[in-house]
């Protein structure tokens, strides 16, 4: 039985009889293809992506597993339409955090038609993609004191400026209350899920190195989904230890083009800059832990 994802945070949502993805029990999930040639382009991605032997595969569990295309009944109620098959990058946590971030200081490419041009620079100029080359398009938080789940509003979300982006990288990894505005994010997870050896930073800057030598694809529109189980954290670890894990994953390849020898000097700008937002968040971290520890702790 197919349903309409809980914990997506961006793109086209399944609700109220709009097309949008399902999930199953397995762990698969299940993306209709866009009706223009979005859909089909971004399954040949999937197909060049899986088979080429020039990605490394330290590169491929960035991206979700394809199983390839499935003609499934489309939750718009339009009878069966073709889905991409991929995995549920999210299936193995319980209550997960997670933030859609879409890099790039640009999301038009060449040759897109004048109509969708406009629309993507309005867009792109209203946000924070054309000043920081990315901007959170959606996240959601678990929050353990509720214990249910805060989601940020769409419409406040692609307002945010320099300082609003900062703030919800800052809240998104802080325990306390996300739905009171007046609480500074006090950071509480930052230093597990963006530091550490196995943290978002060492993964973003992983793939960072892929990206200043590939120039097989030009990811052009594609978001940077962070996840994390807070609850996992705040009782050490519990039984899953995959469930701790903070994940990077790439997600939405409908605009992705061939590289032509060429690095993505767009993507990897956002990328980097994106990189720098997050290690100024560790970096406040280790400085307040310096400040809070006592002269005695500190051996003097
Ligand atoms: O429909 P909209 O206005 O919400 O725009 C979608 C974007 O939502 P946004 O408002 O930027 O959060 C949406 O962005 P997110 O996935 O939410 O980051 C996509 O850009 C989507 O286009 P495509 O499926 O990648 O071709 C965009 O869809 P299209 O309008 O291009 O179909
Ligand atoms: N493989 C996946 N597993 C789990 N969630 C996903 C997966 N791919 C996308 N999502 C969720 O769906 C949202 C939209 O995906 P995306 O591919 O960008 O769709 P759209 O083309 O509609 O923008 C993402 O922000 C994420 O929350």
């Amino acid at each position: 039985m197919l349903k309409v994802p809980e914990h997506q945070v961006a793109g086209h949502i399944a609700s109220d009889g709009k097309l949008g993805p399902l999930v199953d029990d397995q762990g698969r999930f299940f993306k209709p293809l866009q009706g223009d040639s979005r859909g089909e382009h971004e399954a040949k991605f999937y197909e060049s992506f899986t088979s080429n032997k020039k990605v490394p595969d330290h590169i491929h569990r960035y991206f979700p597993v394809y199983h390839g295309t499935q003609l499934v009944e489309a939750s718009d109620g339009s009878g069966k339409l073709p889905h991409l098959v991929l995995d549920d990058v999210v299936s193995g946590y319980s209550n997960p955090s997670v933030m859609d971030v879409k890099i790039g200081s640009r999301t038009w490419y060449p040759d897109v038609s004048e109509e969708y041009f406009k629309k993507c620079i309005k867009k792109d100029k209203e946000t924070t993609t054309v000043s920081l080359g990315f901007r959170v398009s959606g996240f959601k938080i678990f929050d353990h004191q509720e214990s249910s789940f805060w989601r940020a509003e769409k419409k406040l979300v692609l307002g945010y400026n320099a300082a609003g982006a900062r703030l919800a990288l800052r809240k998104f990894v802080s325990s306390n209350s996300p739905a009171d505005s007046n609480l500074i994010p006090n950071c509480a997870f930052a230093s597990e899920v963006y530091g550490g050896s196995n943290g978002i930073l060492v993964q973003l800057l992983e793939l960072k190195d892929w990206f200043e030598t590939q120039t097989l694809y030009h990811f052009n529109s594609c978001s940077i989904l962070m996840i994390f189980e807070n609850e996992s954290i705040l009782t050490k670890g519990g039984d899953n230890v995959q469930a701790v894990q903070a994940q990077v994953k790439l997600v939405d390849f409908a605009h992705v083009l061939d590289g032509n020898g060429v690095i993505d000097h767009n993507f990897l700008g956002g990328l980097c800059s994106f990189i720098k937002f997050i290690k100024d968040i560790l970096q406040s971290i280790d400085q307040r832990d310096e400040t809070n520890t006592s002269p005695l702790e500190n051996g003097h």
